[in-house]
C-alpha cells in the first residue's frame, strides 16, 4: 500500500525555536527554523508517511490573532478536500495552541486527522522533546482509525481532544493535561493506542464546520477576585466589544461589582460568559447570575466558542445550548 499522505503546516513555537547554547530552555528565541528544517530533522518519518511542509507562520503562539487562525483553518479545510491528503499536522507555540486546536476542532469540515505539535524545549537544546513529539503527531495522523475524532493534541507521547486539553505547567515537558477527561490515546513505541472518542460536537457535527469569517467579533476575557474592579466592564463597553468571557473564581462566582458591571454591559447589547479560574469543572447556571455558562471550558476556549457563535447569533438559549453541546 502506498503510504499516507501527510501534510505538516508549520506556524512557529518552541518546537521551532533556537537558543543560543544547548542548555538553554528558557528566554530563547520561538518562531525561527524553518518547516524543511523541522521535517529534515526526523529522517523517521519517512518510514511511517509520506510528508510535504508547508510554512504558514513562524511565530510566538502568543501574538497569534484570530484572523490568522481563521485563515489556517481554511488553509487546513482545503488541503482535506483533496483526495491526495490524507491527514494533517500542524506544529505551533505551546501558549495558545488549546485556543487554536479548539478554533479548528469547531471549524474543520472534514473526518480526516488534524493533530496539532509543539515542543517545551527548543530545537538546539538537550533532549529537545520536539522531533518526537513531530514524529508522533504524524504517527497519530497516518494512523488509519484516527478519523473522525476531532483535532488532536499530541506531545508527550499522549494525545489529547483539543476540546479538553490545557496547558497545566509553565515549563514541565507533560503539561498537556485535561483534569477530568485525562487523554484520548498514547503513543506506545511505533503503536498509536486510541481508547475513546470525545463526546462533543466537533468537526463535521461542529455548527461551525466550515465556517469563514471575514469579521471576527471582538470578544476579551476578565477575571474575578476579591476587590476586582467593576470598571473593566466600562472599558469593554467603551470599546465596543462584543462578548466577554468572565472567568470567576470557584464554580464562575461573580463579586457585587463585576454583577453590576455585567448588567451595564448586557444593557450594551454585550453577549456575557461566565465561567471558572479554577481550571477544572462545570461552572453552574445560577438564576441570581446573568450571562450564558461555558460548561467546562476554560476561559481562552469559552473565547474561541463565543466568537465562533456570534457570528451566528446573540440568542442567549441558542449560545447555551452551543456551549453545552461543543
Ligand atoms: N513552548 C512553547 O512553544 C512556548 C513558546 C512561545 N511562547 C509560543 O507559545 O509560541
Amino acid at each position: 500500500a502506498t503510504p499516507p499522505h501527510i501534510v505538516i503546516l508549520a506556524t512557529g513555537g518552541t518546537i521551532a525555536g533556537q537558543g543560543a547554547s544547548s542548555e538553554q530552555t528558557t528566554g530563547y528565541k520561538a518562531g525561527v527554523v524553518g518547516v524543511d528544517q523541522l521535517i529534515q530533522a526526523v529522517p523517521e518519518l519517512k518510514h511511517v508517511a509520506n510528508v510535504s511542509g508547508e510554512q504558514v507562520f513562524n511565530m510566538a503562539s502568543e501574538d497569534m490573532s484570530t484572523s490568522q487562525i481563521a485563515a489556517l483553518s481554511a488553509r487546513v479545510n482545503a488541503l482535506l478536500a483533496r483526495s491526495d491528503v490524507d491527514g494533517v499536522v500542524i506544529t505551533h507555540g505551546t501558549d495558545t495552541i488549546e485556543e487554536t486546536a479548539y478554533y479548528l476542532d469547531l471549524t474543520v469540515n472534514s473526518e480526516k486527522p488534524v493533530v496539532m505539535t509543539a515542543s517545551m524545549r527548543p530545537s538546539t537544546a538537550i533532549s529537545a522533546d520536539g522531533p518526537m513529539n513531530l514524529l508522533e503527531a504524524v504517527r497519530v495522523a497516518a494512523n488509519p482509525n484516527a478519523g473522525g475524532r476531532g483535532v488532536m493534541v499530541v506531545l508527550n507521547d499522549r494525545i489529547g481532544a483539543a476540546r479538553f486539553v490545557t496547558k497545566s505547567n509553565t515549563t514541565a515537558l507533560d503539561t498537556f493535561k485535561a483534569p477530568e477527561e485525562g487523554y484520548m490515546g498514547r503513543i506506545v513505541g511505533p503503536d498509536v493506542v486510541f481508547d475513546y472518542h470525545p463526546d462533543r460536537l466537533h468537526t463535521t457535527h461542529s455548527a461551525f464546520a466550515g465556517m469563514t469569517s471575514s469579521k471576527q467579533p471582538n470578544v476579551i476575557i476578565l477575571s474575578g477576585y476579591q476587590d476586582d474592579p467593576g470598571f473593566l466592564f466600562d472599558a469593554a463597553i467603551a470599546q465596543h466589544v462584543d462578548g466577554i468571557v468572565f472567568a470567576g473564581p470557584g464554580a464562575g462566582s461573580v463579586s457585587s461589582r463585576s454583577r453590576e458591571g455585567m448588567q451595564r454591559a448586557i444593557a450594551k447589547g454585550i453577549t456575557i460568559v461566565r465561567t471558572s479560574r479554577t481550571g477544572s469543572g462545570n461552572t453552574p447556571t445560577d438564576p441570581q447570575l446573568p450571562g450564558v455558562v461555558a460548561d467546562s471550558l476554560n476561559a481562552p476556549k469559552a473565547r474561541i466558542l463565543l466568537l465562533l457563535a456570534l457570528q451566528k447569533t446573540h440568542d442567549t438559549h441558542q449560545l447555551q445550548t452551543w456551549f453545552h453541546t461543543h
